[in-house]
This record gives structure tokens, sequence and C-alpha cells, in this order.
């Protein structure tokens, strides 16, 4: 439902005021103007449609009137109070009185049950309204009216067509009489109250396109003389119909009621129009897209406009042209919300910065136009030639086809533009004929159709004036992977226009719009094998949530959590105080791809991050694929760095080539700053020589507490439950996972080594190496314990300890794992827990080498690696650092 009203200020209600129009002779204090449309009531209760009634709707009027100062008069505008749908009879028709024409034209004879069904629904709603004479005199009109509705309806019903003329008579009435309805039920409250037929008073002229012009000067005329006749105190005027300069009613075509109370508030001057509609007001973007989105404060007529136009359901882009004629600003209202402020569309914006949360940000709003195909003509024929672009758009008005935008470059070989897709067809086929001869003669190259595309239009009154707009709108979206097809910006730029694959458009909304309006980095993500890392990450993640929402303006939310065998999912984020039991009570069957999907389109964010945290070469599989869709990816999972070199380059390439990043700082060292020191070395221009260390967590546990009379076997068993082992055991002790670190540490420095390369000594006993699960292998490793014991009595009896090193050497393009001896004064025979040590010999770092040293195994320090990564990925997505 819309309502307008035309204001003058008035203390003791914020509803309707405005000043009279000093050229008009009635009083001049005060006068509010409303107008109600015809479109359905409508709100939406835990997703219903609500449908206010015709008796309710009269009721909030008449109260909100009743509350008014004596001397204000009221003009209202109302639309067809017949049309509503009423919360009793939800299937009543929308458009009951056109519904009426239809039928007739077409024939059907149904329409008399139609018409008889208008006069009773009026009849009742009168009847429950008025009384007295009043409702007399109501009812007299209405017998007369749809008795001369039913002759009209029966000759439109015997020539099988309807005239514009006799169409635009027929739904006029619903105005009339909702007009007439509501002024008596004033006047039944107390008010002075008479009601206007429009017709008489709003003269317009029709135009070529189904539109008609106001004629203000004859229209002027008219209202004066009327107000001279009726100066009542409140006036309710009926909206969207008209009349012809011959006095032939109208209407105002598709642009209605909201149309009516602007024309009227431009003739009498009004202080203001207020729109009362169904929300609160004009949103930065349509909130059933991005759940982000705010109601603006104020807008200015331009914005407005754009946004109009641009799909945006603000107000028809014509309504706007009367009030910014003469500055009038339009608030737009909710009906059903008293207490929101509502939107107020102004000359200029007035407190603008208190719309927003940074000044930096100029842009207002976004909206979206969907079912589009761009055009692309180009030709190096077309270049300095004078005409092309009248021939290509007269070709193009020919088939009657609306341009929504237009492109050209200034080398000139190539325009190119967006139509509706379903006129691309028509106008593909025109253009191809006009240009037949310049196709054939390669003066034109090529008449392409780009199907299924969107426009993504940015609406802001200042960028015209700040500089850096367009740059942060192109980063955010080559952020969100979004390609950019086409471009146009006026040098108004009261609008940046992007054209984009219609499948991007929604993701590009809400990317733009996070960057621009809540300047907030939102990140939909995805854990992958919640067990010891992915669960610890989860409960860090929930833990620090709020303050990074709060502190840094970070927004993530876990849309899905997936094991191997059930996953739970979310639209707007799981909650990470229970995942854990939502897991038992909503989990369904798990599926990697539905999850990958789930969670990089089912929500309202536009960038996505899967995490992996598994150990399973599977989902390591699934990166490239993921990376090639935008979706970023981290990982502690040493499985793909590791994987076959040609997979591994393959994902490397295609990662410094996107906008999408891979992050895998806990591969080695978990939570320790090794793969980022490694990469910032080399970035810097250092040239790594040797890597050395102790990359194991587990056996450096190990070591360090394999003393005295300790068996093996027990210090193994500790590091399992310390969760520094991998789910298997056998695959750290093996050597490994040490090898993996040695082959990522490698690939990092530049040497393109397959894991195979790498001489790798176990410390799993040959037999039980072909044990069928890690369970058997830890009962069965106490049988072994001399064996290790004697080497470690071996060592201590020269002043030695066990470690087990990892070696890259970069020079000699190799590497190596093995047990080593060292003193006991070495720096690898000083550590202790499940400390790693690392020392990267370079360049600048030749007589002492960097060392990096640190716990680099256990949950915390890991899922706390991982969780940096996530955090470094939204600081490169915008966030602040
Ligand atoms: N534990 C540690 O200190 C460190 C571990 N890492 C790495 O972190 C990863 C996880 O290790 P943990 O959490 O200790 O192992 P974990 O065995 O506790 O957890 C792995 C989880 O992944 C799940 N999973 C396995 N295959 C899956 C699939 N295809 N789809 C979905 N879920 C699947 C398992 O059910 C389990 O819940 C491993 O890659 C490990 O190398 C890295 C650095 C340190
Ligand atoms: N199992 C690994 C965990 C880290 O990668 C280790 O012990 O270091
Ligand atoms: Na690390």
């Amino acid at each position: 439902m819309r309502a307008a009203a035309v204001s003058t200020p008035c203390p003791s209600s914020a509803l309707f005021h405005h000043h009279l129009p000093p050229r008009c002779s009635i009083d001049p204090s005060s006068r509010t103007l409303l107008s109600i449309s015809q479109a359905i009531v409508q709100d939406r209760h835990g997703g219903k449609t609500r449908g206010l009634s015709s008796l309710d709707r009269s009721r909030i009027v008449s109260e909100r009137i009743r509350k008014r100062r004596s001397n204000n008069q009221i003009f209202a505008s109302i639309a067809d109070i017949s049309l509503e749908q009423s919360i009793e009879n939800p299937s009543l028709p929308k458009d009951m009185m056109y519904d009426l024409v239809n039928k007739a034209s077409s024939r059907d004879d149904s329409y008399i049950s139609a018409i008889d069904n208008v006069f009773e629904k009026h009849k009742l709603t009168a009847s429950e309204l008025l009384d007295g004479e009043d409702l007399a005199r109501f009812l007299s009109q209405l017998h007369n009216d749809i008795s001369n509705l039913r002759a009209m309806l029966r000759a439109i019903y015997i020539a099988g067509h309807a005239t514009e003329s006799f169409s635009d008579f027929v739904v006029g009435h619903g105005e009339l009489w909702s007009a007439q309805m509501l002024s008596y039920t004033i006047k039944k409250h107390g008010r002075p109250c008479c009601w206007m037929d429009t017709r008489d008073v709003l003269i317009v002229n029709p135009t070529s396109s189904n539109q008609v012009d106001p004629d203000y000067i004859e229209s002027e005329k008219r209202l004066k003389k009327w107000l001279l006749k009726k100066p009542a105190d409140i006036i309710i005027a009926t909206g969207f119909i008209a009349s012809t300069l011959q006095n032939i009613p109208t209407t105002l075509k598709r642009d209605g009621s909201d149309f009516s109370a602007a024309i009227l508030s431009a003739l009498l001057k009004a202080r203001q129009v207020t729109i009362w509609t169904d929300v609160d007001g004009v949103f930065s973007a349509d909130p059933s897209k991005v759940s982000e989105a705010v109601i603006l404060r104020t807008l200015s007529y331009q914005e407005a406009w754009e946004m109009s136009y641009f799909g945006a359901n603000v107000l028809h882009p014509r309504t706007i042209i009367p009030v910014m004629k003469h500055g009038i600003p339009i608030l737009i209202r909710n009906i059903f919300n008293l207490s929101a402020p509502g939107t107020k569309i102004c000359q200029q914006p007035v407190n603008e910065n208190q719309d927003r949360k940074s000044l930096d940000s100029v842009v207002k709003a976004f909206a979206t136009i969907d079912n589009l195909a761009l055009v692309n003509v180009e030709g190096t024929g077309m270049a300095g030639i004078p005409g092309t672009a009248s021939a290509i758009f007269g070709t193009v008005k020919d088939v009657g086809a609306n341009v929504i935008m237009i492109s050209q470059a200034s080398s000139e070989h190539s325009v190119c533009f967006a139509v509706p897709e379903s006129e691309v067809k028509a106008v593909s086929a025109a253009l191809h004929s006009r240009f037949q001869q310049a196709l054939d003669a390669g003066r034109l190259s090529k008449v392409e159709v780009i199907p299924k595309c969107s426009i993504l239009a940015t609406v802001g009154h200042k960028m015209a004036s700040t500089p850096g707009v367009s740059a942060t709108l192109f980063d955010a979206l080559a952020k969100a992977n979004i390609n950019v097809r086409a471009i146009a910006q006026g040098c108004s730029e009261y609008n940046i226009t992007l054209v984009l694959k219609q499948e991007d458009c929604v993701r590009a909304l809400r990317a733009a719009h996070s960057r621009f309006y809540l300047s907030k980095t939102t990140l939909a993500m995805g854990i992958i094998g919640p067990g010891l890392i992915g669960g610890t990450l989860l409960d860090q993640l929930r833990d620090q949530a709020a303050a990074l929402k709060e502190k840094f303006n970070i927004d993530l939310r876990v849309m899905g959590i997936t094991g191997s065998r059930t996953m739970i999912l979310s639209d707007m984020g799981i909650d990470l105080s229970r995942w854990r039991e939502i897991q038992k009570e909503k989990a369904e069957v798990a599926d990697l791809d539905k999850f990958a999907k789930h969670v990089n389109e089912s929500h309202f964010f536009p960038n996505t991050v899967l995490v992996d945290c598994t150990a399973d070469t599977n989902v390591a599989n699934h990166y490239y694929d993921w990376l090639q869709k935008g979706i970023h990816v981290i990982t502690p999972n040493k499985k793909a760095n590791s994987g076959p070199l040609d997979r591994y380059l393959k994902l490397r390439t295609l990662q410094r080539v996107s906008y999408t990043h891979y992050f895998y700082e806990a591969t080695v060292g978990a939570g320790l700053p090794i793969i980022s020191s490694l990469q910032g070395l080399l970035e810097t221009g250092d040239k790594i020589l040797h890597i050395e260390g102790i990359f194991s967590g587990t056996l450096s546990y190990i070591f360090n507490n394999f003393k005295g009379t300790r068996a093996f076997s027990e210090v193994v068993f500790e590091a399992k439950e310390a969760g520094y082992t991998e789910p298997d055991p056998r695959d750290d002790l093996s050597g490994t996972d040490v090898a993996r670190k040695v082959i990522i540490l490698a690939r990092e420095s530049g040497l393109k080594l397959e894991l195979s390369d790498i001489p790798v000594q176990s410390l799993v006993p040959e037999t039980l190496r072909a044990c069928s699960s890690s369970d058997e292998y830890m009962q069965q490793l106490p049988n072994f314990d001399k064996e290790l014991s004697a080497e470690r009595d071996d060592a201590e009896a020269s002043g030695e300890v066990l470690r087990y090193v990892g070696v890259v050497d970069v020079v000699n393009e190799k590497g190596s794992v093995e047990l080593r001896r060292y003193k006991k004064e070495h720096p690898f025979a000083q550590l202790s827990g499940s400390d790693n040590i690392i020392a990267f010999t370079t360049t600048r770092y030749k007589d002492q080498p960097l060392i990096v040293r640190g716990p680099g195994a256990g949950a915390e320090v890991t899922a706390g690696g991982v969780f940096s990564d996530i955090l470094r990925l939204a600081s490169y997505l915008g966030a602040p650092s």
C-alpha cells in the first residue's frame, strides 16, 4: 500500500502538515494533502502477507485527521479501497476494477458477477463506516454509478474491446467511491470535510508513450476555482484520476496516486508530501537481497530518481518531477510503524553525515535490474564515422526496444548497450539486417549478444566530488571474484552502472554494499573436518567473533560444518555456542559439493572461505575447483602442497593469477610463522640457501621426553593424547609428516621436488608398517621399545641427544629427513614440549641463521594459526588492519 500526504508544519501532529500556497485564497496557515495509492496494503508478519482492509485503513486515516488542529486543511488523495485485499478475504483479486474491464472485453460474462461483488464490497464497507444521511447519499450514488458501469461494461462486452477512455472511466470509480467514503467518515468524526473529484481539477495532456503530462496552468486555474467554492478544513482528493483539457475522464496511467499527490503539492506549493507505505523508508539496497541494508534518512531528488529508475521501489521517477521543481520534500513513511522516522527526499540532504557510519563513504544506495542482455557492435569501420551511433540506436528504436544503458570507449571501435532480454532477439536481427553490408565488407566485425546479464547501479549524490569511489567499487567486486562486462558513468556521476553476469548480481550487490555502506568485511565460512583442530577453531571463532565485529568490523559467519559422514548448514550463520549440539540435532548426510555450494551461494555474504581441517587428500583435491569458483581456501592440511608436483604447481599458478586466496600457514610449524617468514624473505629478494629444523611437534615431544628409563611407546602415547600427532600417528613416526613439511618448504623456495625425492628414515619398525589400523600399531609398539632405547642410551653415553630433523638443501636442490645426534649444547638439544625449531640460512642470514622456535603442534596453537590466516584473508578483503 502507498499513501501520500502533502503537508505543512503543525506542532500538534507529526503526520500531515504543509503550508498553504500563497497563491491559493484559502486559509494561509497550513494544509496537508494525503494520498493513498491503490496498491495492496501489505506487510510481512511471520512470512505471511497481511492485507489491511479498507475499513482498517479508513479508520487509521480518519483517526489521524481527527487529531489534527482545526485550522489545517487536509487533502487526501486516496485510491480505490475496493482494490484492496482484505484480511477476511485474501483471495480477492488485486485489481478488481481492471478485472471488470478485462473480463468484459474478452467476452467473459463473469464480469456480471464481478460487478455485483464490487457493489457488495462497497456497500458493506460503507455500512460499517457510515450511517444516517451520508450513508444514504453514498449508497444512492453507488447505485447510480454501478448501473452506469453495468451499461458500459455491457457495451465493452458486446464490442469485445475497451477503448482507453472507457477503461479509464471504469477503473476511476474505485477512487471516487473511496474518496467519498473517507470524507464522510472524517465528517462523522466531527471534522468538517469534503471530497474532491480530481477530474474537475487535474488537467493532463496525453503523450505518445502511454503517459500524461500535467497541464499546470489550467490545473491551477481550476484548483483555485474549486477551493473558492469549497473552503472546507479537510479535503479528500481522489488519486490517479484526471481529465483531459476537453473534460474527458482519464487516469495518470502507470504513475498513480503518488503522482496525484506530487502534482497537487506543486499546485499548492506545499511544504511537504508524505507517502504512506508499508516499509520504514527507502533502503540502501533491496533488503531481501542484502540483510544489512539500512533505511536511509535522506536522499536527494537525483538519488531517488536514480534509485527508482534502477528498479528500487522508491517512487515513480515522474512523481519526483513536480516536487523537485518547487523544492518540496517528500517523506516516505510506514503507516504500520509510526515510530520509524522514514526517508526524506529533498533538495539537499540535511545532516547527511548522520546517515553514515563512515564519512568516507559517499555512496548512498545500490539497485539492480535483472533479465538484460548486452549488445556489442564492434568494428574498425565505426571510428570517426559520424552517424554510426545514430544508425545503431535508430535501428533499436525502430524495433521499439528500450535501451537501459550505453557504453562506448573513446576508441570508437565498439558500442555496447543493454536492453531487456525479451527484446534482444528483435534488436539483434534488426542490427544484422541494417548493417549487413558493413558486416560483409568487414567494416563491422560483429554484432554480438551477451545474454543473462544484470545491472548493478551505485547511486550517490556526492560521488561526483569524491575520488576513489569507483576504485573502491571495482576493488570490492574483484575481491568477490566478480567479472564486470560493461561500465557506464555519466559526468553527473550520480550513478555508476555496471553490467555483470546475472548469476553474480546478488553477490556483487552484497560485496559493494558491505564495502561502502557498512565498511564491514563479511566472510561466509565453511569448516571441513570438525576434529581436534577444526573443533578448536570453531571454539576460538565463537569466543572472538563479537570482538572482531566490534573492533575491526569483521563479520565472520560459519554457514556450514561438515565431517566425513554428516554436515550442518545454516543460512545466516551457525550459533557457535551450540555447534556441537546442533551437529547432533540437525545433521544431514555429508555431501562436499552441496556443502561448498551452500556456503558459497545461499547467504548474504560476498566472500566465501572453505577451511579444510582434515588430513584428507580427497578434500585437498577440491581446492583447485573452489579457487576457480572464487572461493578462498585456508588449511592446515599438508596434502595439497605435498602431493603430486604438477597438481601443486597448477594450484599455485591459479592462486597467483586470481584474486582468490589460498593460505596454509599451519601446514608447517602449526601457528609459528614459518611459511610467512619464508615468503617474506623471498618476496623481499633474499635467496634461501638452506633450511634445517625440527618440524615435527610429535617427534620433538617424544625425543624431548624420551629420557632415562622411560619407554619409547609410553612417550608416543603421551604425544598422541596431547593432540600433537596426525590422525594416524604412523604418519609422524614414519617421518612422512616431516617429509611433507620439507617438501612444502622446498617447493616454496622454488625447488621442483616430489615427496618420493626425499629420503626418509622411518621410526616405524618394519613389522608394524603393515598394521591395519593406528590402534593396532599403538598396541604393538611397546614390543619394539628396546631398539630405540639402545640408540638413545648410546647417544647419551657420548653426551648427545637424538633429534629428528628435516633438511632442505636449496643449493643442491634436495632434501632429507633423518634421526640425528646433537651435542647437548646445540640449540636443537635445548627444546622442550612440542617445540619446533627452524633455521633459515639465506644470503642475508648467512653467518647466523634466522631462527623461528616455539610449540609446533597442538590444538590451540594450530587452530590459532588457521584463525590468523582467516584474519589475514579478511584484511586482504578490505578489513582494517
Ligand atoms: N594436531 C596438530 O597439532 C596439527 C594438525 N595439523 C593438521 O590439521 C589437520 C587436522 O588434524 P586433527 O584435527 O588433529 O585431526 P582429527 O582427526 O582430529 O580431525 C580431522 C577431522 O576431519 C574429518 N574428516 C576426515 N575426512 C573428511 C572428509 N573427507 N570430509 C569431512 N571431514 C573429514 C574427521 O572425521 C575428523 O573429524 C590435519 O591435516 C593435520 O595434519 C597441522 C598442524 C598441527
Ligand atoms: N603431527 C604434526 C602436527 C603438525 O603438523 C606434528 O607433530 O608436528
Ligand atoms: Na606455521
